[in-house]
């Protein structure tokens, strides 16, 4: 049986580059087995909370729980000791991570892409690893490309390739960082479908930092919207959809980027 995903909570995080607040004590609760997208203006915070969560970077203070267990730090003597790489390494295996800019292996073909972490980090059996990857890769409708490298891949098959790479891990929580951000726009939609189809059919708990409003009210259970590091609010899509913020207005009617 599949586990069941996670629920991630965030409790007063905040983080600064120098002297710039970048997260202002942002609390958020995403629960279990749904889709919570983040939108807002262009530097508000929205990729450096995503990475957060998988502790791709460190916080300055506040905690962020998945399921219970604190990313990314363990307690000792009432002080926090950033985990060890293996620890890490265990929290993150299931933790599923797609970005921006896909972040394919160039050199291994578009099976050995998928297939690689089951068969480093899971330590599947090969035979075991490849029809998992061809399951994943028939979902995102790319079995007929097994063979190719990445480079002979359009941005969208390689995203979609990317996203088969994290389901095949089969993680209890993904995280996508702008998905669709890093491609022409006649390849969005492609990527879009393979995500909305994922958020409808997969019991898997999925963030998204997306620019895609309509995507994103179609999708989400939750919609976060981040203004200057602070989580402006966080709600239903008929909450923030109906805001009467002047901000979050502004961004909705494509005035704030
Ligand atoms: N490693 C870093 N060093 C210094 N500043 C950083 C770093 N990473 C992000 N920042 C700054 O932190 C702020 C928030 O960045 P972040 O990428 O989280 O914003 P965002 O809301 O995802 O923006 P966008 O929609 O443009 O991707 C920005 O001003 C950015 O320039």
């Amino acid at each position: 049986m599949k586990p069941h995903s996670h629920s991630v909570q965030i409790r007063n995080v905040s983080k600064r580059y120098g002297s710039l607040e970048v997260l202002r004590q942002v609390s958020l609760d995403v629960e279990a087995n749904t889709v919570t997208c983040i939108l807002g203006p262009s530097g508000s915070g929205k990729s450096t909370l995503l990475r957060a969560i998988n502790h791709l970077i460190s916080i300055d203070s506040g905690v962020i729980r998945v399921s219970d267990e604190v990313i990314g730090y363990e307690q000792r003597d009432n002080r926090l000791f950033e985990l060890s790489d293996r620890d890490l390494c265990r929290q993150r295996s299931h933790i599923g991570m797609v970005f921006q800019s896909f972040n394919l292996f160039p050199h291994l073909t578009v099976l050995e892409n998928v297939t690689c972490g089951l068969i480093t980090v899971r330590r599947a059996p090969k035979a075991d690893a490849i029809a998992t990857a061809q399951h994943f890769l028939d979902r995102v409708g790319l079995a007929h490309k097994a063979g190719a490298y990445p480079a002979q891949l359009s941005g969208g098959q390689q995203q979609r390739v990317a996203i088969a790479r994290a389901l095949a891990m089969q993680p209890r929580l993904i995280l996508f960082d702008e998905p669709t951000s890093a491609l022409d726009p006649e390849l969005v939609g492609e990527v879009l479908t393979v995500i909305r189809e994922l958020a409808e059919s997969s019991d898997t708990t999925m963030i998204v930092v997306t620019h895609e409003i309509g995507f994103a009210r179609e999708v989400a259970d939750q919609i976060v919207f981040m203004d200057e590091g602070r989580v402006a609010v966080a709600g239903s899509v008929a909450e923030v959809f109906g805001s009467d913020s002047p901000r979050i207005r502004a961004f909705l009617d494509g005035n704030l980027k």
